[in-house]
């Protein structure tokens, strides 16, 4: 079981619901995280169980970069909106950063997320269960 996050700006929330509807199967066996919003319309479209986090703009992304930062997340889908600006954007970008601090990937347009999906049916994270297991110390 990994730990997976799926965000969604609102003019890419309907895509997120329609691709969690599609790998609805495949997300089924892993824990789910998202940010407020996203979450509550992945749950009332699917049957997936998502623990949701606050809402972005109140600091969903950073509660999410928190889990990121000590390595306990293992794959992010954020359908960002390349074409509005977000009150928040200084969040984003640091959720970002700390996924490229620990190498996890994150996929911000539906291309790569289905990609990634892809990957994780065919088993290709399963290493992150040993990540898991036996979660080194965090310092530096
Ligand atoms: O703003 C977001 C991510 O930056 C998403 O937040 P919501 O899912 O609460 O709309």
């Amino acid at each position: 079981m990994l730990n997976i996050a799926l965000i969604a700006h609102d003019r890419k929330k309907d895509e997120m619901v329609n691709f969690t509807i599609a790998y609805e199967h495949v997300f089924k066996p892993h824990q789910l995280y998202a940010t407020g919003t996203t979450g509550t319309r992945i749950m009332e479209n699917t049957s997936l169980n998502v623990h949701r986090f606050m809402s972005g703009p109140l600091g969903g992304d950073q509660q999410i970069g928190a889990m990121v930062a000590q390595n306990e997340m293992d794959f992010i889908i954020f359908l960002r909106d390349p074409l509005m600006a977000q009150p928040h954007e200084p969040d984003i970008i640091a959720l970002l950063r700390l996924c490229d601090v620990q190498g996890i990937p994150v996929a911000t347009n539906v291309a790569t997320a289905e990609l990634l999906v892809k990957c994780l049916e065919r088993g290709d994270f399963a290493w992150r269960e040993l990540v898991h297991k036996y979660k080194p110390g965090l310092e530096e």
